[in-house]
């Protein structure tokens, strides 16, 4: 039985091949464990299946095999504790800020009166900094207020797994990196469990406890995941400064332009396996101190992976 929060064991996804007859597998065999707290990312090229992925845990697909546990129970259907913050924000146009998060409150806590379904919501509008645009409709919204809105609606479920797929692709490079600080404010704050899509190998490294590296589809797998080796008290001026910050982004780039798209031949004859993919801590045995200079030692440079630590249902 796994301790893990979330428990992904044995996940594939096929469709019906677009040309006629037979399926595509999107990727298979995916395994893959999350802990209580910890936030994960999931990089990897467009077309690997990191939506699709997401939908599954949202309950919103249905695997083609395998199943996803959390809290010990298999997955069969969306559920308010998993709350999900999509890119494109979702907001009923007619109702207020306040009124969106609201009717979010009253689906998750049917029982309680109108003043503690506003007191909650409220508190919610107030922690993304939006109590004044309280009575405001999406149409006077900016983009990042609207993105603010749908990030305190998932979070005034106050759910178990935050799942977000790629919701600050669409803003601007001030307006997310706000909204990226807001997030992981609260989530370090509420030790929220986050799983998160993202293009954006800097948006990783600055949330990230741990980053999923996907190969290309079809048939993609997880490839490595990649502990994050900056400081969890990292803020956005000092992660680039910090000696272990280019090992880290190296390695996932190198990923991404090469290893992503020829990992089959490079664990033809290895002891790859899907089911404990290895854990990789890039950056580790370089000095804090002293600039980037230091030799990634041998374990734990890519390709030369550590004991794999981190398994699904083991
Ligand atoms: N409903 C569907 N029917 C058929 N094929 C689908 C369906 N949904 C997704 N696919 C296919 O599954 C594959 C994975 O799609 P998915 O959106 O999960 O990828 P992704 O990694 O999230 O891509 P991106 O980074 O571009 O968002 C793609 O080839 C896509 O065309």
């Amino acid at each position: 039985m796994s301790t893990k929060l979330i428990s992904i064991e044995g996940l594939a996804k096929r469709y019906p091949n677009p040309g006629g007859g037979g399926t595509m597998t999107v990727f298979d065999d995916l395994w893959l464990g999350i802990e209580e707290g910890e936030f994960i990312c999931v990089v990897g090229h467009s077309g690997c299946g990191k939506s699709t992925l997401l939908n599954i845990l949202a309950g919103l697909e249905t695997p083609s095999a395998g199943g996803i546990i959390v809290n010990g129970k298999e997955i069969s259907g969306p559920s308010l504790d998993r709350a999900v913050i999509f890119q494109g924000h979702a907001l009923m146009p007619w109702l207020s800020a306040l009124g969106n998060i609201e009717l979010a409150v009253k689906s998750r806590n049917p029982s309680w009166s109108s003043a503690q379904i506003r007191a909650h919501a409220m508190k919610y509008l107030e922690l993304v900094n939006l109590g004044e645009a309280a009575d405001r409709k999406p149409a006077q919204l900016s983009g990042g207020m609207k993105q603010r809105v749908g990030i305190a609606r998932a979070l005034s479920l106050e759910p178990d797994v935050l799942l977000m797929d790629e919701p600050f692709s669409a803003l601007d490079a001030l307006t997310r990196g706000g909204l990226q600080d807001e997030i992981l404010a609260i989530c370090d704050a509420r030790k929220q469990t986050s799983f998160m899509i993202t293009h954006d190998v800097d948006e990783a490294l600055y949330l990230a406890d741990k980053i999923v590296l996907m190969t290309n589809g079809p048939e993609a797998c997880i490839a490595e995941i990649v502990e994050n080796t900056l400081p969890r008290d990292r803020t956005r001026e000092s992660m680039f400064k910090h000696p272990r910050f280019y090992p880290m982004r190296n390695h996932l780039m190198d990923f991404l332009v090469t290893r992503s798209k020829s990992f089959t031949e490079e664990i033809a004859g290895t002891e790859f396996d899907k089911r404990h993919p290895p854990v990789v801590s890039p950056g580790i045995g370089v000095s804090a101190v002293h600039p980037v200079d230091t030799e990634i030692p041998e374990a734990t440079s890519p390709g030369k992976p550590q004991a794999p630590r981190h398994m699904a249902g083991g």
